[in-house]
């Protein structure tokens, strides 16, 4: 199209009316969201209207969305409307009758003002309205370790404030690499518990039949094994907090512990008939979407409802390329680079490649990419370590040993991992068979490097 053809908002018209989200112009302004309504126009409830608060609604059955729908052709949590930078964004969370957008059915797909949407039986509409929402976003553009400028990552920081403040449960949700650990440690730090134990346990890592004496304790002879009494993350941690990594793989039978825990705060360890009392606060993470996982059965309803008090999504990196300069200072300097060898590492070339970059295994990837460039000593291609997997390692006499060392067993390890799951087509019990390995211990392999099986 000529440039001279291409719509431009007329003067009158402000600009958040063309795009529904505008950042902040000056310091200190918060940024703003269009506001928009959903109408039932068919279905049980047809002519309510429900309008937005922030920047996101969830519609579904189940009380805890922004907007429930008592409807049984409508799933729990059904989808989520969200809007962005790009637009007004719907997620199908897995519903069972799906999302149909203007007769489409879609995964996830852009609304326009007036888009009719039908969930099960239920038809709506989106509309925006004339007003506008601010978010609420932090002043600061760190929390604990984590750092971010982008209205994405404060406003997660503004979360994760209030997470601090009270004693309320956490679920914190983040594909890999997106900080979730390090922002669970931050909490603890920055709560009223900081100087009492703060203790991680990865449901994801614990074969499921040690999980639950790790997490809850036995009694000496209670199985196999089980020498001694022993006590569990929830009593090791009397007063402080208990960090659930991978909490959607919690095995299903676990599940009504959990519960009680949340419930009643006591536990019971394996081979006991008393229940002991236990002060803590839990801050779970998942890398899924529970609310997916609720809808299928796989994850108890009443077990989200007691987890998800305060969820808090930590924003993948390539929604936030804005936070790429001062991720990649703050890493640098976590790595104890001198400035001699990261003059390749800073400019505006190598950050325009950066922000191109997909980043499925978030900052730890990042993080990885870039002691890859400092042992190399340049600014690698993003996909040179894919191109070259047999290539051989330079050494560098002028850098400490163990340093070096530690780098190129890092570079090592990913590649043969990437090719142990290509050649298993990701079976990771056989794989780890091939390698030689427990099957937890390539787990936590995977992990560390962000790779997923
Ligand atoms: N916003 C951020 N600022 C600075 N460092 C970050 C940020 N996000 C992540 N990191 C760094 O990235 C690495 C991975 O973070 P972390 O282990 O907390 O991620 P995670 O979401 O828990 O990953 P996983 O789900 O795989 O366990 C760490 O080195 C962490 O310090």
């Amino acid at each position: 199209m000529p440039e001279q053809d291409r719509e431009l908002p007329s003067e009158s018209e402000p600009l958040h009316q063309t795009l529904p989200y505008e950042h902040a112009r000056r310091p200190g302004d918060l940024p703003t969201v269009r506001r928009f309504r959903i109408t039932v126009l068919e279905g049980p409830g047809a002519g309510t209207i429900w309008e937005s608060a922030s920047d996101v609604c969830s519609i579904g059955s189940h009380p805890l969305n922004h907007f429930t729908l008592d409807d049984s052709t409508v799933s729990r949590f059904h989808c989520e409307v969200r809007i962005g930078p790009r637009g007004s964004l719907v997620k199908d969370l897995n519903s069972t009758n799906g999302v149909i957008v203007d007769g489409v059915q879609v995964v996830e797909g852009y609304l326009r003002g007036g888009s009719l949407l039908r969930l099960g039986r239920v038809v709506l509409r989106f509309d925006f309205s004339a007003e506008t929402n601010r978010l609420q976003i932090s002043e600061q553009t760190h929390f604990g370790s984590l750092v971010g400028t982008s209205v994405a990552m404060r406003e997660c920081f503004a979360l994760l404030e209030r997470a601090a403040a009270r004693d309320v449960t956490v679920l914190l949700e983040g594909e890999t690499g997106t900080g979730k650990s390090q922002a669970a440690q931050a909490i603890h730090q920055a709560s009223a518990r900081r100087d009492k134990p703060f203790l991680v346990v990865d449901c994801g890592a614990i074969p499921p039949n040690l999980l639950e004496s790790e997490l809850f304790g036995h009694e000496k002879g209670s199985f196999t094994g089980a020498m001694a009494r022993r006590e569990g993350a929830f009593e090791e941690a009397q007063g402080g907090t208990v960090f659930l990594d991978e909490i959607g793989e919690l095995p299903t039978e676990l599940q009504p512990k959990l519960l009680r825990v949340l419930e009643a705060r006591e536990i019971r360890r394996v081979g006991s008939n008393t229940y002991v009392p236990v002060d803590i606060r839990l801050i779970a993470a998942t890398h899924r979407d529970l609310r997916a996982e609720v809808n299928t059965g796989g994850f108890r309803s009443d077990l989200f409802f007691r987890l998800a008090v305060l969820r808090i999504p930590l924003p993948a990196l390539r929604q936030r390329p804005e936070d790429l300069p001062l991720l990649v200072e703050k890493l640098l300097a976590s790595m104890k680079a001198a400035p001699e060898h990261t003059g390749a590492l800073r400019t505006p070339e190598f950050f325009g490649r950066l922000q191109h970059a997909a980043w499925p295994g978030n900052v730890r990837e990042l993080r990885n990419y870039l002691e890859r460039c400092l042992v190399f000593e340049d600014a690698l291609a993003l996909s040179e370590e894919e191109a070259k997997p047999g290539a051989t390692f330079e050494v560098d006499p002028t850098q400490p040993y163990a340093e070096q060392r530690r780098r190129v067993g890092d570079d090592f390890e990913r590649r043969y991992l990437r090719a142990l799951l290509e050649k298993h087509q990701g079976k990771v019990a056989q794989a780890a068979t091939t390698a030689g390995v427990d099957r937890v211990h390539l787990y936590r392999l995977l992990r560390r490097h962000g790779i997923k099986p």
